[in-house]
């Protein structure tokens, strides 16, 4: 049996009275590409700064890697953090620094690692996203696309067996989301990463996904694997492949 890295439970969460999760209850599995998919504002970004612990949690359980989130005192979270990367949806490098002195950032600040082991972290990172050339220049010197994959570099410098990403593929055309793709597809093949991933793209979830969870009105609508969201009969799932693919599916 896989063994499983993120269970939510009974998830609820109010916002000034207003309720926006109900009862949201999923897991997640070692090596899966989990997509959270549902149209603008059902909830999804809410559910993933839970999983984060940015909010207390109320009422409702989140578990990974074994632990409570809700319980994580100090002396443990650090360690629990590391664990976790975390891409978000405009990739915020500092525009001040260089590529590799924005990737390097997390390393400085969490390990005692001499510079120049620091250095071919950086670089071993760099070549992994199809960046070694962009090692000293500025992130205004980079297109949209190439910013995407130095904040990706960034997110995994610290090698986290679990990583988030909010809407990485937003803004990018598509040969350029395809790259994206490929290579969070890489991470989860070579370095055995598993992904969770809040997207609308329907192309990329076509290419990447191992298992979907559908959110609709802030309530989980569809979990399942690619293939059972596929045929699903949920109409707001089917809607958003149909359209998704220009009516092809
Ligand atoms: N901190 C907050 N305070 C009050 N309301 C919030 C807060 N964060 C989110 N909301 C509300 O919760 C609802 C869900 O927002 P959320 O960002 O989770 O949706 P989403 O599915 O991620 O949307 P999108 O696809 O547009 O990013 C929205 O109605 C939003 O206005």
């Amino acid at each position: 049996m896989q063994e499983k890295i993120i269970d939510v439970k009974n998830l609820s969460v109010s916002f000034d009275e207003r309720q926006i999760l109900e009862d949201v209850s999923f897991s997640v599995n070692q090596g899966e590409i989990a997509v959270i998919l549902g149209e603008s504002g059902s909830g999804k970004s809410t559910i993933l700064k839970h999983m984060l612990g940015l909010f207390p949690l109320a009422p409702g359980t989140v578990t990974i890697f074994g632990q409570d989130i809700a319980e994580l005192d100090e002396d443990i979270a650090m360690k629990f953090y590391r664990k976790l990367g975390v891409f978000y949806q405009n990739g915020a490098l500092l525009n001040s620094l260089t590529v590799a002195e924005n990737i390097a950032l997390p390393l400085e600040q969490h390990t005692d690692l001499p510079a120049d082991i620091i250095e071919d972290l950086v670089r071993t990172k760099l070549s992994l996203v199809n960046l070694n050339h962009a090692f000293h220049l500025y992130p205004s010197q980079l297109s949209g696309g190439m910013l995407k994959r130095a904040a990706l570099a960034r997110a995994i410098i610290m090698d986290p067996p679990l990583l988030f990403c909010d809407e990485p593929g937003a803004g990018l055309d598509p040969v350029s989301l395809a790259t994206l793709d490929e290579l969070i597809l890489n991470l989860r093949d070579q370095l055995g990463m598993t992904v969770v991933m809040v997207t609308h793209e329907v192309t990329s979830i076509l290419r990447i996904a191992n298992k979907v969870i559908f959110v609709n009105k802030g309530r989980i609508a569809f979990e399942g694997s690619l293939e059972e969201a596929q045929i699903s009969d949920v109409p707001e799932l089917r809607a958003f492949f149909r359209v998704g693919t220009g009516g092809k599916k």
